[in-house]
């Protein structure tokens, strides 16, 4: 792990911030500790997934992600991601009528739901802030106005908390739970419980991070790389199984806003770093989500012209 840090009321002091910039531009990941999430609230929510992920197929199909409702069921559909894996997951909105509609096409009326809807709420309203913090954090450490990266985080975004569920495997070397990919994102905040599986690939070694149910991880995003100019490294991962316990990761993806240019600041850039990247938005981004070298489409700089 770069770095645990704390990330907490009051002591956001440039220590922190050198240190999470550090660890932002050689890790990509960093842990977050005394961050103020009750450890109940996660229990409750792996609590309301576990019995979510434990309903009939059929049952959870009603809940089916499809092209146009986001929020969602997902078992490793072809129909979605190119790549099979030993997993399934459930994609929920931060935004309230979305997630009843989905509870409702899972549970029409058997079901009180509105526990499960109010820790959800909770919980995200809850990475919302971390996510802000830590955003405000980042942009400080690079001497940016505080605000410079949390402009586009607002609540019209279409952030979403993805639940990854991966029961045990029967041949753990030979599929992976989730396949090597970099988060799009602007940063993900992730829980994972004690069993253990996030694995980040450095110097084209994979190394695994070890779990500790009180530490959030947090990980860089493409959109974040590029607004740094490169500076922060959205880093390669994924998620191996195991063949005797199920597993489960409770993961925010902070997301801008769909129209929002998206620039790199003015004071990231001089003749010595030229800006990499030309304005884009996430609407246009997220077309090309599924393609490993989808920032290569905003890159700015020509190819090198060797003269003689
Ligand atoms: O389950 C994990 O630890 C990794 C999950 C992940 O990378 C993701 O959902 O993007
Ligand atoms: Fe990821």
């Amino acid at each position: 792990m770069g770095f645990v840090g704390q990330v907490g009321h009051g002591n956001d002091d440039e220590l922190i911030a050198k240190k999470m910039v550090e660890a932002a531009e050689k890790w990509g990941f960093f842990g977050v500790m005394n961050h103020s999430v009750s450890l109940e609230l996660i229990t409750r929510l792996q609590a309301h997934a576990r019995r979510f992920f434990n309903l009939p197929m059929e049952q959870k199909l009603k809940g089916g992600r499809t092209e146009k409702i986001r929020t969602g069921y997902v078992a490793g559909s072809p129909n979605f991601f190119p790549q099979k894996w030993w997993s399934e997951a459930v994609f929920l909105d931060w935004n309230p009528t979305q997630l009843q509609q989905f509870f409702e096409r899972v549970w029409s009326q058997e079901c009180d739901y509105h526990d499960i809807q109010a820790d959800v709420l909770e919980y995200t309203a809850a990475m919302g802030k971390l996510a802000r913090r830590t955003l405000s954090i980042l942009a400080a450490g690079l001497g940016l106005n505080r605000d410079q990266f949390n402009r586009y985080f607002r609540e019209e975004s279409t952030s979403v908390l993805r639940i990854n569920h991966y029961p045990p495997c029967p041949h753990p070397d030979k599929i992976e739970g989730l396949d090597e990919h970099r988060d799009p994102m602007l940063i993900t905040i992730l829980h994972q419980d004690d069993v253990g599986g996030l694995q980040i690939l450095k110097d084209g070694k994979w190394v695994g991070i070890q779990p500790n149910p009180e530490t959030f991880i947090v990980n860089i995003g493409d959109i974040l790389m590029m607004m740094s100019n490169e500076r922060f490294q959205s880093v390669m991962h994924r998620a191996v199984t195991n063949s005797s316990k199920p597993r489960m990761s409770l993961v925010f993806g902070c997301i801008p806003v769909d129209d929002d240019v998206i620039t790199i600041p003015e004071k990231l850039v001089d003749s010595n770093h030229p800006a990499k990247f030309i304005p884009f938005t996430w609407k246009d981004f997220r077309k090309n989500i599924y393609c490993e070298d989808r920032m290569d489409i905003y890159c700015s700089l020509e190819e090198e012209v060797i003269s003689n």
